[in-house]
């Protein structure tokens, strides 16, 4: 077997078993800590192909760690992971969740190494796929402030990272709050217009007889108080990207000259004659159904398609599972910092109760309860209350290791075909399976193809 290198982070090294097998087995490849600080700082030299976890003795407090310290380093992302797992901590919820949402693959003790080592040279292989196919993962999280790293998330990275490379109009879609201007900023942060500003304009926000003019610009002299010629936005984005949020509620008339915009990359200030050519990436963002407003008449079908060339779909927070967290602890961090505040963490049950939460203001929802949690807060720990949230009610474990495997095989397709750009030939050869099977799991798991 080709040599691979695995971090192996155990929770009792000392009392692990496991641990002597596998250094002898694989000699000076295995690291071994128990220190989730080290091996952060291991993660960072990116040496490791394969990151192996003992859930054993099962530990909440040290999984959550785990959580909030491993995966959302953003070094790791092209490393795979592996939980040794007993049958028994199968039937815990977290530990299904957490392996569903993140792992490669489980390892159910007994242990058994050579078993061990296929699994491990399945991983490797499929963390050598992800780093030819998504290279640009590490750098592109630290250059954006999109935080996650949810198979949800990979999937918008992966479309943002597809539609970098074409100087075309964007979609972003998505419930108010997920994040569509961050995403839109990230494009540009990483397109070549980046040297270029950025420009973002609140259609819903800007008064309807303001827009044309503050859009366009005016020349001196075009109604009364237009003392001097004023430079519109589409101009100051000149070189750059215009991000429209909420681009549904521009009015009709306006659309029209939007539209003309589009097709002829030159504009008239309100009040001018001459015709001036703009050089500008637009991106346009909305929270409701486009489609829909276009069947109604409120919105031009030839703009729906001008803008919607390329279309990026951020999920709502609670398809996230564990970013929940991440993104609690990341806010958590940023307001501890600004703010001399008692609250260090949140305790277990607020924690649980964001994960079952229903976040229909999603991430500005949440930053907003936890900004408001460290104002309210006066014990070192945050409690569901100081978030404004109802007490959760455990319910009881639903989940079968059918349920799990099938969450599992759900997210490596996803994975695989995000990685493979959609493509259903490229996937199955990743994968090991003939297209055809390939095609019989999308069908199962309702997967929506996007070319
Ligand atoms: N993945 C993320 N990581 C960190 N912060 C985020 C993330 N997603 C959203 N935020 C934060 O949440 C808030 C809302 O994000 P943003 O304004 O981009 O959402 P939006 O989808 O454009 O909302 P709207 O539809 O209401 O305009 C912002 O403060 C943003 O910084």
């Amino acid at each position: 077997m080709e040599s691979i290198n695995v971090l192996y982070l155990a929770l009792r090294p000392e009392a692990d078993n496991a641990v002597s097998s596998l250094t002898q087995a694989m000699g000076p490849n295995v690291h071994v800590t128990s220190d989730t600080a080290e091996a952060r700082k291991l993660l960072n030299n990116g040496k490791f192909h394969v990151g192996l976890i003992q859930f054993e003795p099962f530990d909440e407090n040290f999984l959550r760690r785990i959580v909030g310290d491993i995966f959302y380093y953003p070094e790791g992302s092209s490393l795979q992971w592996v939980a040794l797992v007993s049958s028994l901590s199968m039937e815990n919820e977290v530990v299904c969740r957490l392996i569903a949402e993140y792992f490669y693959d489980y390892h159910t003790l007994p242990f058994d190494i050579d078993r061990l080592k296929v699994t491990l040279g399945h991983a490797s292989g499929m963390a050598g796929v992800r780093k030819k196919v998504f290279p640009r993962t590490s750098e592109w999280f630290n250059k954006s402030e999109l935080i996650g790293s949810s198979p949800a998330m990979m999937r918008v990275v992966h479309s943002i990272d597809k539609v970098l490379s074409y100087d075309l109009p964007v979609l972003i879609t998505g419930e108010s709050g997920t994040g569509k201007e961050l995403a839109a900023l990230a494009i540009h942060n990483h397109s070549p217009r980046s040297d270029g500003p950025f420009v973002a304009v609140n259609c819903a926000a800007l008064p309807s007889n303001l827009i044309q003019s503050e859009l366009f610009g005016y020349e001196k002299g075009a109604f009364t108080g237009a003392n001097q010629r004023k430079l519109g936005l589409i101009e100051k984005a000149g070189g750059g990207t215009l991000f429209l949020d909420e681009a549904g509620e521009l009015p009709l008339d306006l659309q029209a000259n939007l539209l003309r915009f589009l097709q002829q990359k030159t504009i008239y200030r309100v009040g001018g004659h001459e015709e001036i050519a703009v050089d500008v990436r637009i991106i346009s963002a909305t929270h409701v159904d486009l489609e829909e407003a276009v069947r109604k008449g409120r919105f031009r079908e030839d703009l729906y398609y001008r803008l919607n060339v390329l279309r990026v779909a951020m999920p709502p927070l609670r398809e996230r599972g564990y970013d929940i967290e991440l993104l609690a602890e990341y806010f958590l961090n940023s307001f501890k910092k600004e703010n001399a505040c008692k609250a260090r963490q949140f305790n277990r049950r607020a924690l649980k109760v964001m994960r079952h939460y229903n976040w229909p203001g999603n991430v500005r929802e949440l930053k907003n309860r936890v900004e408001r949690a460290l104002v309210m807060c006066d014990d070192t720990h945050i409690a569901p209350a100081d978030l404004g949230l109802e007490e959760y009610s455990p319910q009881p474990l639903t989940l079968s290791l059918k349920a799990v495997k099938d969450q599992a095989e759900k997210d490596i397709l996803y994975r695989v075909l995000a990685q493979a750009g959609d493509s259903v030939v490229a996937a199955a050869q990743i994968l090991g399976v003939s297209h055809v099977t390939l095609y019989r799991l999308i069908k199962k798991h309702d997967i929506k193809l996007q070319k």
